[in-house]
């Protein structure tokens, strides 16, 4: 199980900084507020840290570039405000970032992309691929077409959505509290803070309260859901005041900042149980004995080389067993290509996909990430 100690050892973060932090007083977006973040997060990715960054603020600024006092209760203007305002949030970030030489990237997702399998394989191949090539992506809601999750606002659920998709090592929830009190710390002033207990904990479903700030809107209860939904990829959450002296840094070092939420399982049993428990296996890929040994004993992806019959009716996206000559299973995973393309490519080097199929869209036919050994 995740102790502090082991947080200078991960790898890949998902940080999420709420309109709490973004504005000051409902006044918008301030620069000066955010540079502090993207300075941190550029010495991140120094330190050797992938990071993902989801921001909310665009109904914030949105709200004031219209010069309006108050968070509109309408849904279209709400989604109005979002719009306008997420030009203003995409271009402070990416200014901030340029003046520190790191590209950013606007990536708008909704909760019903993550769920849809296909979709979520290309969002999942996007964000990796934005890593890879050392960008920043900088993730919101997609509000335009998001209906419940902006009139409940929840970019707290996203980022676990997020930490899913790319399996992250950590989630770091930056707000405008010290972390998560045994009481909402607006109303009590004794309220003690938290420092670290496990997801599962029950006590938590009594302590997070809503949201007072009228900018912000989720408050602690999407907090202690998110830090709930990141446990299934055996993801840790930290939230943290996203106003300390380089929280990042701190909580990178291992330091005892915010509240850490541990899951009750590691990312391998995590996963496991979310490919058994969610999804109905589509179709078999045969391996011949190559393949199986890679898989097995080397713990890497499955290669269309080493794939001798196909059988079912499958989807890019969807679960597929890999079995053995015998027919024994070996292991399950989500396929990158539809059963005509693995029909094709079947016995081929990755390096012919374009060749036979005019296109490449992975290398593997199933990422050793969505791939889980039975
Ligand atoms: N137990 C708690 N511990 C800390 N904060 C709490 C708690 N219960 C409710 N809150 C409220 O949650 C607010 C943060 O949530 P929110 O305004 O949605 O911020 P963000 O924009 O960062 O998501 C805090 O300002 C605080 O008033
Ligand atoms: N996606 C919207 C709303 C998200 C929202 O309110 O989230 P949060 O401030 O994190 O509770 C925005 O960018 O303003």
């Amino acid at each position: 199980m995740i102790s502090r100690s082991m947080i200078p050892f991960t790898r890949r973060w998902v940080v999420k900084i709420g309109s709490a932090l973004l504005t000051r007083d409902g006044a918008g977006l301030e620069r000066s507020m955010l540079a502090p973040w993207v300075e941190q997060i550029s010495a991140r990715r120094v330190a050797g840290n992938e990071v993902v960054l989801v921001s909310s603020g665009a109904v914030a600024e949105g709200m004031a570039r219209m010069g309006w006092q108050a968070r509109p209760k309408a849904l279209h203007a709400l989604q109005a405000a979002a719009a306008i305002g997420q030009m203003g949030l995409v271009r402070a970030y990416e200014d901030c970032f340029q003046a520190r030489g790191l590209h950013t990237a606007q990536v708008l997702l909704t909760h019903d992309d993550l769920a849809d399998r296909a979709r979520y394989l290309n969002a999942r191949s996007t964000i990796r691929t934005l890593l890879k090539l050392g960008v920043i992506p900088v993730i919101n809601e997609n509000d335009t077409v998001a209906t419940d999750e902006l009139r409940f606002g929840d970019n707290d659920t996203l980022a676990a959505l997020v930490a899913n998709l790319i399996q992250a090592d950590l989630l770091i929830l930056l707000t405008d509290q010290d972390g998560l009190f045994d009481r909402d710390p607006r109303a009590h002033a004794d309220a003690c803070l938290i420092p670290e207990t496990r997801v599962d904990d029950p006590q938590l479903d009594q302590v997070a309260g809503g949201s007072v700030t009228g900018l912000g809107t989720g408050g602690m209860v999407t907090k202690v859901r998110a830090a709930r939904l990141a446990a299934r990829s055996g993801t840790p959450t930290v939230i943290a005041p996203g106003r300390g002296e380089d929280v990042l840094g701190r909580i990178g070092e291992g330091e005892r900042v915010g509240t850490l939420l541990v899951p009750f399982q590691g990312p391998q049993a995590a996963r496991k149980q979310w490919l058994a428990g969610h999804l109905q296996v589509r179709g078999r890929v045969t391996l011949d004995a190559g393949a199986v040994s890679a898989l097995r004993e080397k713990g890497t992806s499955l290669l269309a080389v080493g794939v001798k019959k196909v059988q079912g009716t499958f989807n890019r996206g969807e679960v597929v067993a890999c079995v053995d000559e015998s027919g024994c299973e070996v292991a399950r995973g989500l396929i990158n290509y539809d059963v005509q393309e693995v029909e094709r490519v079947k016995g081929q080097p990755s390096s012919r996909f374009e060749a036979i199929l005019g296109y490449l869209d992975e290398q593997e036919l199933i990422h050793r990430d969505n791939l889980v050994l039975l």
